[in-house]
C-alpha cells in the first residue's frame, strides 16, 4: 500500500484525493496540507488522514511515501525540491514551476539525487482520444498541421492574463511535443478582439507554435466561453485529417434538433485520464520502481515553450525555443506514457 501525501486541497487536490480514495487501488492518503486550514482540516477529517500546518511537515511525516503536489503554481517548486531532498518520490500537478530557472533548478536537483523522483501532471497523455489521435498518426501520413481549441466555461478571479499561458496553453504545449515527439521550435501569439465575459482579461488568445520538425499548431485559447469545457484537436496529414471525438457519452435528436452534453469542467473530460494517469504512477512506485510519465524534463521543456509564449504575447513577437542539453537521466523518456 502506497501511503501519499497531498499538498493543497483545492478543487483538484480534492478530486485527487476523491480517486485515491475511493477509485484507485494500492493507494491510502495519510497526510494533507493546505494554507487553508480550514479546508485542509475538512479535507482530511473526511479520508481520516492527519492534517500538518505546513507542506514541509507533510513531505517530512513518516508515514508519507511519496508526496502529491496540488497548491498553486508558483509553489510547486519549493515542495518538489523539499521531496527530492528528502528521497521521496513526488507527483506535481502542472505545471511544474512557474517558468523555466525553477524547472532547471528541479532538474539540477533530481540529476544530483541520480534517480527519477519527478512525475508532472500532464494527463492528457493519459486520455483515449488523444491516445487513438496518436495511434492514428501512422494512417494519414507525415503530420503538416494541427488545430486545437481550448475553451474553459470560465476561470477563477485569481487568474490572470499570462496564466492563458502558463496554466491552459501548457496542456497543448505538453500534448504536442508527446504527440509528434518532437519540441518546439517557436511560439507566436496572436490577440483578436476581446470577450466582454472575462472582464479585463486578454480573452481569447491565438497561440501559434512551430514544431522543430515543420509542423505548425494552432491553439484557440478561451477561458470564458461560458458553454461548457471543451477540448478539441485535429491533426492534418499528408493524406487525411485525424481529430479528436466530441467526449460525449450520448447524442441527443429531439425536436428537430441534434445535441450532445459538453462537459462542465476538466474534472469531467479527463476524468478517466486522471484515474489512469494516478493508477499507473501508484503502480510504478508499489512495483518498486520509478515514476515512468511526464518527467521534470517535459516539466522543463513545457516550460521553456510557456516562457516564450508568454514573452510572444507581450510583444507580439515571434520568440525561438531553446532548451538545455538534455541530462542522461531523462535520456529515453521524453514521450513516455
Ligand atoms: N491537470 C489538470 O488538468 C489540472 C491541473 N491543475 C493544477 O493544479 C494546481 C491547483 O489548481 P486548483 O486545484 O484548480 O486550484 P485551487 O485554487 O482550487 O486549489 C489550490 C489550493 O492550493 C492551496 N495553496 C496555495 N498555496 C499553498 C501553499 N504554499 N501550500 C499549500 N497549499 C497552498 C490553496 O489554498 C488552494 O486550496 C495548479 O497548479 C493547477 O495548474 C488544476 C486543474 C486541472
Ligand atoms: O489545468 C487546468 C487548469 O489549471 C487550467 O486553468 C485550465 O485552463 C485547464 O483547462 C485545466 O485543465
Amino acid at each position: 500500500m502506497l501511503k501519499v501525501g497531498v499538498i493543497g486541497t483545492g478543487m483538484i487536490g480534492q478530486d485527487h484525493i476523491r480517486r485515491m480514495t475511493t477509485v484507485l487501488a494500492g493507494v491510502q492518503v495519510t497526510a494533507v496540507s493546505d494554507v487553508d486550514t480550514v479546508v485542509a482540516a475538512s479535507v482530511g477529517a473526511g479520508v481520516g488522514a492527519s492534517v500538518h500546518a505546513t507542506g514541509g511537515e507533510v513531505i517530512a511525516d513518516p508515514s508519507v511515501d511519496a508526496v502529491v503536489v496540488c497548491s498553486w503554481g508558483p509553489t510547486h517548486e519549493e515542495y518538489v525540491l523539499a521531496a527530492i531532498a528528502a528521497g521521496k518520490p513526488v507527483f506535481c500537478e502542472k505545471p511544474l514551476a512557474t517558468t523555466q530557472e525553477a524547472c532547471l533548478r528541479i532538474l539540477d536537483a533530481e540529476v544530483a539525487a541520480g534517480r527519477r523522483l519527478v512525475q508532472v501532471g500532464y494527463m492528457r497523455r493519459y486520455d483515449a482520444e488523444y491516445r487513438a489521435l496518436k495511434s492514428s498518426l501512422g494512417v494519414i501520413g507525415r503530420p503538416l498541421m494541427m488545430h486545437c481549441a481550448h475553451r474553459n466555461a470560465s476561470v477563477p478571479s485569481f487568474y490572470e492574463k499570462e496564466m492563458a499561458i502558463t496554466d491552459t496553453a501548457v496542456h497543448e504545449i505538453d500534448m504536442v511535443r508527446w504527440l509528434f515527439d518532437d519540441e518546439v521550435a517557436a511560439v507566436r501569439v496572436l490577440v483578436p478582439r476581446r470577450s466582454g465575459n472575462g472582464g479585463e482579461l486578454q480573452d481569447p488568445l491565438f497561440v501559434v507554435m512551430e514544431m522543430a520538425g515543420g509542423v505548425l499548431v494552432d491553439v484557440e485559447i478561451s477561458v470564458n466561453i461560458r458553454y461548457g469545457y471543451d477540448i478539441r484537436g485535429e491533426v492534418v496529414g499528408e493524406n487525411g485529417t485525424a481529430a479528436l471525438g466530441n467526449a460525449s457519452l450520448v447524442t441527443i435528436r429531439h425536436g428537430g434538433v441534434e445535441a450532445s452534453p459538453v462537459p462542465v469542467d476538466w474534472r469531467e473530460r479527463f476524468l478517466r485520464a486522471y484515474d489512469v494517469e494516478f493508477q499507473e504512477w501508484i503502480d510504478s512506485l508499489t512495483a518498486g520502481g520509478r515514476p515512468v510519465g511526464p518527467s521534470a524534463w517535459d516539466g522543463y521543456a513545457a516550460a521553456v515553450v510557456s516562457d516564450a509564449g508568454v514573452a510572444a504575447l507581450r510583444t507580439g513577437d515571434r520568440v525561438p525555443v531553446s532548451l538545455v542539453e538534455r541530462p542522461k537521466l531523462y535520456g529515453a523518456e521524453v514521450a513516455a506514457a
